[in-house]
């Protein structure tokens, strides 16, 4: 049940979304919008394509609008906030009547999540509009990140997160999990790990699979594979197509299930009853770190020395002395940074990942969970470090 908005919360935001490629824009722009509604707010979210909606959001949410991206938009009041994701430039007409309006909204461009340190120094800046439909506004910059210095991580109270839960709660396996979404697992009885692959295309994927089919130990690996680029690498490597929602297929020690796409909120259970994920993209990063598990990060394809800083000072952030021995490398090969054989793979899953039945240390899972409550201690999440911000900024004007 959504919750009442205090008098002095700005109730109605327009959030505008424009998909660039793949899914993370509109997949942080969606958790934002029901986030919002969860906690009172009437959310128009403009959208230049909802198409993938219909897999990530089946269900919709009660107080969020989704709403074609017109241009011109010159028909519609702006409500109290307008949040631009990543610098997506609503229509000029849109802007022109926000501009006119007697208390003009609160506009904040909401930007990409880094650790790199220009986030500290950018967040909350003011960008006074001295041209242009949006002449006499100001806009503001509004940087998530991973410090008390900057806009947070989006962490929605109503979804009862697995690093807001007491340590060693029940969680459902992957297998009911994926039950629900009509895909039945072959039996279980020898697998000793689940992993879960999201990641774009990349060189060092073979090395891991050849490790995890090699495997060692009494059981085998499941891994979870992802439609889209993973499944078809998958399918390279196999020599066979992975076709979403097929059966299962066997190679050496490794269990291959082709999973479907999924509704958001289910891809976010399934990560957190997974041994390892290997995410792609700053949205499923964050979902990554909350299941609290251990995970490896594929940075969104970019030039080689803008991404591996990106890396680099998200590595510094995330690694503390207690890390696993060999993380960092291996966060660096799988973003192609260092070469790794699978006999590197292998000594980093024996070491920091072994199987459960002969584990004695569960240095790499006990570590990611610690890490993950230690990034959610004392830290207001986004969406409320968003609302405290038009709040006050709303003030100011109005
Ligand atoms: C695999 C899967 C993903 N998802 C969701 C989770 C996330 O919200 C979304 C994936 O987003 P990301 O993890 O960010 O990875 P992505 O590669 O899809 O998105 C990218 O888009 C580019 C435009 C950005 O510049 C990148 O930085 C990145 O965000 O898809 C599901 O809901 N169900 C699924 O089955």
């Amino acid at each position: 049940m959504p919750a009442t908005p205090t008098p002095s919360t700005p109730s109605r935001w327009d959030l505008f979304c424009r998909v660039i490629d793949n899914h993370g824009d509109l997949g942080v722009c969606w958790r934002l919008a029901a986030d919002l509604a969860h906690r009172g707010v009437q959310v128009r979210l403009w959208i230049d394509d909802a198409r993938a909606l219909t897999w990530m959001a089946p269900q919709g949410q009660a107080g969020v609008q989704v709403m074609p991206w017109r241009d011109p938009l010159a028909d519609e009041l702006p409500g109290d906030v307008v949040v631009e994701a990543f610098g997506c430039d609503p229509p000029a007409a849109f802007v022109a009547r926000m501009a006119a309006a007697v208390v003009p909204p609160v506009w904040i461009n909401l930007e990409y999540l880094s650790a790199e340190g220009f986030v500290e120094r950018s967040h909350g800046l003011r960008s006074p509009q001295w041209s242009g439909p949006g002449t006499g506004l100001d806009k503001w910059f509004f940087y998530p990140g991973f410090t008390p210095r900057t806009g947070g991580l989006i962490r929605e109270r109503h979804l009862g997160l697995p690093v807001d839960e007491a340590p060693g709660s029940p969680r459902p396996s992957a297998a009911e999990l994926l039950q629900a979404h009509g895909l039945l697992l072959p039996p279980d009885r020898d697998i000793e790990r689940t992993v879960l692959l999201f990641g774009y295309r990349q060189p060092a994927l073979p090395g891991l699979l050849e490790a995890l089919a090699g495997g060692h130990g009494p059981g085998r690996t499941r891994l979870l594979v992802t439609p889209g680029w993973s499944a078809e690498a998958v399918g390279d490597w196999l020599g066979a197509p992975m076709r979403p929602g097929a059966p299962a297929v066997a190679r050496g020690r490794l269990q291959l299930i082709p999973l479907p796409a999924l509704p958001q909120t289910a891809f976010d259970r399934l990560l957190a009853a997974c041994d390892l994920n290997l995410v792609r993209g700053e949205d499923s990063l964050v979902r990554a770190l909350w299941a609290a598990r251990p995970m490896l990060w594929q940075l969104y394809p970019q030039e080689d020395t803008i991404r591996l800083t990106k890396l680099q000072a998200f590595l510094d952030v995330h690694l503390d002395d207690a890390a696993p021995p060999g993380l960092r490398a291996a966060f660096e090969a799988w973003n192609g940074a260092r070469t790794w054989t699978a006999g590197d793979w292998s000594t980093l899953l024996e070491a920091a990942l072994p199987p459960v039945s002969t584990r004695r240390t569960a240095g790499w899972t006990d570590w990611s969970a610690a890490r993950a409550r230690q990034l959610a201690q004392g830290r207001p999440d986004l969406t409320s470090a968003l609302l405290d911000f038009a709040r006050q900024h709303r003030s100011r004007t109005g």
